[in-house]
């Protein structure tokens, strides 16, 4: 099942108009501490579901994972592109327009298309700002959808997102902790991190390790 039209015109929009406050200009600080704490072998590939033009797939790629990023805006991965260094193939895969640079390649299309055939390779997970992209009936097919593309023992990093109590506006929405446990707890063993700082408008962002529990572990 395809996400929403109003919501993929509203990113799409979002992307267009340079409405990206949600983009960083640095690696992420949690992704930085913790990422090199997990052992992930560097040659395993690192899922990164709904990953705008994210830096954190470049310092991924420079610790030398092959990336797989998935998104629905081709202005977002034409900035990553023009925005990096090497030649860039494209190419149309199971309906995706598919882009790759050096070890990164990122697929142009809705993560709700993604099937577990294209995930066969995926070995890791990174997540940020993904689940809170979604309205929140979305964010339940999400989490299952996940759960079906990422085989048991595998490992990652999620970074969500809550605003200030009462700001409940979205994109971005709020996803408080109870919610993160409650969407994964019975597919993935979740260890929360650590909570961010609260910026001056009141988000906070709440980091959490994951791995994929099989029916044996
Ligand atoms: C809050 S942004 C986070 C982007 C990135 N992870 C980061 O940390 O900068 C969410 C992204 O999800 C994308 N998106 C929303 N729904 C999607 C879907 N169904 N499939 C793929 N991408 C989607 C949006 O276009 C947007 O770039």
């Amino acid at each position: 099942m395809s996400e929403k039209p109003e919501v993929v015109n509203e990113w799409l929009a979002r992307w267009r108009e340079g409405r990206i406050g949600f983009h960083r200009d640095a690696p992420h600080p949690a992704l930085r501490r913790y990422w090199p704490q997990f052992g992930i072998p560097s040659e395993t590939k690192v899922l990164v579901p709904l990953c705008g033009k994210s830096l954190d797939m470049r310092w991924l790629a420079e610790r030398g994972h092959p990336v797989l990023g998935i998104e629905l805006s081709g202005d977002a991965l034409d900035q990553f592109t023009a925005e990096g260094q090497g030649e860039v193939l494209r190419y149309h895969q199971d309906g995706f327009e598919v882009r790759r640079q050096g070890n990164i390649e990122l697929w142009g299309g809705d993560f709700f298309h993604f099937h577990i055939e294209q995930a066969a390779e995926i070995g890791a997970l990174y997540d940020r700002a993904a689940l809170i992209a979604l309205p929140e009936a979305t964010r339940q097919r999400y989490a299952f959808h996940l759960a079906q593309l990422i085989p048991p023992g595998v490992r990652g990093l999620l970074i969500s997102l809550t605003r200030a109590p009462g700001d409940d506006r979205g994109p971005p929405y709020s996803v408080d902790t109870d919610e993160v446990r409650r969407l994964f707890a019975h597919n993935f063993e979740l260890t929360h991190l650590e909570d961010s700082e609260p910026e001056e408008n009141g988000w906070q962002e709440s980091v959490w390790a994951m791995v994929r529990q099989g029916p044996n572990m």
